[in-house]
C-alpha cells in the first residue's frame, strides 16, 4: 500500500498496522517533509515511478486532492483501491480523480487508530464481496470498522472522527473545573484522564446503556444526582453537543459540496 501524506491521521493508522502485527514492506510512504515514520517504513519524497500498489491512501489535506490526483495517475492502475481519509470529500470526487482505479473507498477513522481502538467508517465503490471483506479484515486492525450509507457520512465524520476533540474539551473542562474549585493542576487532569479512560471502558463492556450506567452511579439523592441535574436541565448538554455535532456535520457537507465544484 502507498500511503500519500503521513501526518496525524494516517501516521496513526500506520502505527496501528505495524502494531497488529503487518509487516513493515507492505506500507510505502510518500511525505514531503515528514523526517521519519512509524516502524522504518519505506519513505520517499516523490511518487514513484513504474510502480503499481493494490492500495494508495490518501492522507493529505481535502483542499490538495485536485493538486495531487494527477500525480499519482501512474501508481493507480485497474486493480488498485483508491482510500481515502479526507474529510468532506464523497466517493463521486474520489471517482472524478480516479477514474481507472478499481475501486475508490472513504475510510473514517480517528487518532485511536494507534492503539486499535479506533471506530472505522467505510464506503466503497467498485470493490466486489471479496475485496470488501478484505477491506474490512484490513480495518479491523485499527478497531472496529463499520460499512455507512454514503449519505450519512457528514455526520458519522463529526461523531466519529472529529469526535475525540470533543471529549478531549470535556476532559480539560473538567480538569480546569476542578482547578478553579481548588484542586492542584497536574493532579485535576490526572484524575480527570483516569476516571474518563475507566468510564469508556466500562460503556464499551457493559451491556447496560450509558443512561444506565450513569444511574448505577447517581444514588438518589446523593453528589452526582445534584451534579447531573446540572447537566439535565432544560437538557443542557444534549443541547450544546446537539449544537457541536450539527456545526460539524455541516461544515463536512459544505467541504463535499466545495470538492463537486
Ligand atoms: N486528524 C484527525 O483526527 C483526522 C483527520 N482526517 C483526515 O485526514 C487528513 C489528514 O489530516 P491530518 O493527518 O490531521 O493532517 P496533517 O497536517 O497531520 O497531515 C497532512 C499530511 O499531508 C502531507 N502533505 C502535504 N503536502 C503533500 C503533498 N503535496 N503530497 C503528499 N502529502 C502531502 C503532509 O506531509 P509532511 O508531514 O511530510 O509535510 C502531512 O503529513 C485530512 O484529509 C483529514 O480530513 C480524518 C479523520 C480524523
Ligand atoms: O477536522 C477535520 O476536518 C478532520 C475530520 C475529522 C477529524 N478531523
Amino acid at each position: 500500500m502507498l500511503i500519500v501524506g503521513c501526518g496525524n491521521m494516517t501516521g496513526a493508522m500506520l502505527e496501528g498496522w505495524l502494531a497488529a502485527g503487518l509487516p513493515r514492506d507492505k506500507f510505502t510512504v510518500v511525505t514531503p517533509s515528514r523526517a521519519s515514520v512509524p516502524g522504518d517504513v519505506e519513505l520517499l519524497r516523490d511518487v514513484p515511478e513504474g510502480r503499481h500498489f493494490d492500495g494508495v491512501l490518501l492522507g493529505f489535506k481535502p483542499h490538495m486532492l485536485a493538486d495531487i490526483a494527477p500525480t499519482l495517475q501512474g501508481v493507480t492502475g485497474e486493480a488498485t483501491a483508491v482510500l481515502s481519509v479526507l474529510a468532506g470529500t464523497e466517493l463521486a470526487s474520489l471517482r472524478r480523480h480516479f477514474p481507472q482505479a478499481e475501486a475508490v473507498v472513504r475510510v473514517m477513522p480517528n487518532l485511536a487508530c494507534a492503539l486499535g481502538k479506533s471506530p472505522v467508517a467505510l464506503a466503497e465503490d467498485g470493490l466486489d464481496d471479496a475485496g470488501r471483506e478484505d477491506l474490512f479484515a484490513l480495518m479491523r486492525h485499527l478497531g472496529t470498522p463499520e460499512w455507512v450509507a454514503e449519505d450519512r457520512y457528514d455526520l458519522v465524520t463529526a461523531l466519529a472522527g472529529s469526535g475525540p476533540a470533543f471529549i478531549y474539551r470535556f476532559i480539560d473542562a473538567l480538569g480546569a473545573a476542578a482547578v478553579r474549585l481548588g484542586l492542584p493542576e497536574d493532579q485535576a487532569r490526572a484524575l480527570a484522564i483516569a476516571m474518563t479512560e475507566g468510564a469508556a471502558a466500562l460503556a464499551a463492556g457493559s451491556y447496560h446503556p450509558p443512561g444506565k450506567l450513569a444511574d448505577m452511579v447517581a444514588s438518589p439523592g446523593g453528589v452526582t444526582r445534584r451534579g447531573l441535574d446540572v447537566l439535565d436541565e432544560e437538557e443542557a448538554l444534549t443541547r450544546l453537543v446537539s449544537d457541536t455535532l450539527r456545526a460539524a456535520r455541516d461544515r463536512s457537507a459544505e467541504m463535499a459540496r466545495e470538492a463537486r465544484d
